[in-house]
């Protein structure tokens, strides 16, 4: 991605997030100006803009581009865009084969892939073939649904291959990629380049082959590459979001080429894994996240790893945005649009004491008491009311949960609450606003 589409994506994301006058106050003059290295260089009107990114934005800025970038990026703020004049040459990258820059995320290794048993067989074989690569299974092909750590595997082996061995040429294609480049080739005459850089290499770890299903031209351009690099003893690790007998218009012969070596799945975590996932990202990024908040978190999002990070940065970004500590409600607040629990949630006389009790500012424990003040009677007589009408319970039963009160009271309640409603239009509303949040 070039500086001006990363820029712009990050600009979505953290629009989403912030107050209109807020974006609009220190987001909008920004000039995004270069990538250096491992920096992103913005340029900034003032001082005072400056400092407010610095002091409250950085956090979220810097984690918005790493959701959307594989490498990680820091930020740098300048005043004048002469700052880039004066900045040292980059290596440069076209000199040098493609095999000492493998496209690898620096943070998807074994060391930070956490282990359960949901993806303990694909791990342990990624292992494997990261140890003696195109010895143990060759090709080794991951499948598994959205988010769930293909991609971090697939790293992670070329990872540890270059460490073992620092001149092996290892490529890390998105099968997207591999179809651009392709076409790109052909429309350029540069075929033979295209060939030798995919067919000279030890390592080819290709991602979503999936998405080659139906492209003709790319199925045999892959095909032609794949047998060379077998025939020549060279590993190949290829991920999917199904198995190869489940992608439609693949051709047969690339079919049983990737049925040839080993074949593993990776399932969503249960909810160990995900509470250690949250836990490790937790320590990588150095923030003390309570057992409360990662217990709801891992609670509440089960499939896809990806967003359960995703949920995790944004808590710490809303706790450093808004200067408050990580905690549970801090949680609650920041996820009120992913995480909906009360939407299916049933309506009990608990929820409806505790709604109840909110709105009109009195304690859970008045609902059973004997007390008779009009503060308290009326939002108790609401909340029979509201039993009566949201849930199966019989009189007497809610008589009961009310302090054991005759169900006859009860009666009463609903009779006077029913008639409330049609005279008086505060307390209708806030009933309706009462059923609407128990609701969901
Ligand atoms: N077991 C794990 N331990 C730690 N982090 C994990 C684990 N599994 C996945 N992740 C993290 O979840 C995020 C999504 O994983 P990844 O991109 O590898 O998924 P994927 O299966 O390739 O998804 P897609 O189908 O979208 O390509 C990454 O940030 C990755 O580091």
């Amino acid at each position: 991605m070039d500086i001006v589409s990363l820029w712009d994506k990050t600009l979505q994301l953290i629009k989403g997030e912030l107050s209109p006058p807020s974006f609009n106050a220190f987001f909008k003059q920004i000039i995004p100006l270069k990538i250096h290295i491992n920096e992103l260089i913005l340029l900034v009107p003032n001082d005072f803009t400056k400092g407010i990114l610095e002091d409250r934005y950085l956090n979220l800025i810097e984690s918005s581009i790493n959701q959307l970038s594989l490498k990680k990026y820091k930020v740098k703020f300048v005043l004048d865009e002469k700052y880039i004049e004066g900045l040292e040459e980059e290596p440069k990258s076209s000199n040098l084969p493609p095999k000492n820059y493998p496209n690898l995320n620096p943070k998807y290794t074994f060391d930070t892939f956490v282990i359960g048993n949901s993806n303990r067989f694909a791990h342990a074989a990624c292992v494997a073939v990261a140890e003696s690569p195109a010895r143990a299974y060759n090709p080794l092909f991951l499948y598994g649904g959205v988010g769930l750590g293909k991609t971090h595997l697939m790293h992670a082996i070329g990872h540890h291959i270059i460490t073992q061995k620092k001149d092996a040429k290892v490529v890390y294609v998105s099968s997207e990629k591999f179809t651009n480049e392709l076409i790109n080739s052909i429309k350029d005459d540069r075929n033979e380049e295209f060939r030798n850089k995919y067919r000279n290499v030890d390592i080819l770890l290709i991602d979503d082959i999936q998405f080659i299903a139906g492209k003709e031209r790319t199925q045999e351009e892959f095909f032609h590459t794949f047998n060379s690099l077998h025939e020549a003893n060279k590993q190949i690790i290829i991920s999917s979001d199904r198995p190869p007998k489940e992608i439609p218009t693949l051709e047969d012969r690339l079919r049983s080429r990737f049925e040839m070596g080993l074949i593993t799945d990776i399932q969503a975590p249960d909810f160990e894994t995900r509470i250690a996932i949250l836990r490790k990202k937790a320590q990588m990024e150095n923030i003390e996240v309570s057992n409360e908040v990662t217990n709801y978190i891992a609670k509440n999002i089960k499939s896809n790893i990806r967003e359960l990070e995703g949920a995790l940065t944004r808590v710490i970004a809303y706790s450093s945005l808004t200067n408050r500590t990580v905690s549970l409600d801090l949680a609650v607040e920041a996820l009120k649009d992913i995480i909906t629990t009360t939407k299916n949630e049933e309506i009990t006389v608990n929820r409806i004491k505790e709604k109840v009790s909110s709105v009109f500012n009195i304690k859970m424990e008045d609902f059973n008491s004997k007390k008779r003040t009009r503060s308290i009677a009326y939002p108790r007589q609401i909340a029979m009311y509201l039993s009566r009408e949201l849930t199966d319970l019989s009189l007497p039963k809610i008589g009961e949960e009310f302090g054991g009160r005759d169900h006859t009271t009860v009666i009463h309640a609903h009779d006077k609450i029913v008639k409330d409603i049609q005279v008086n239009e505060e307390i209708k509303s806030k009933i309706d606003k009462i059923i609407l949040d128990l609701k969901g």
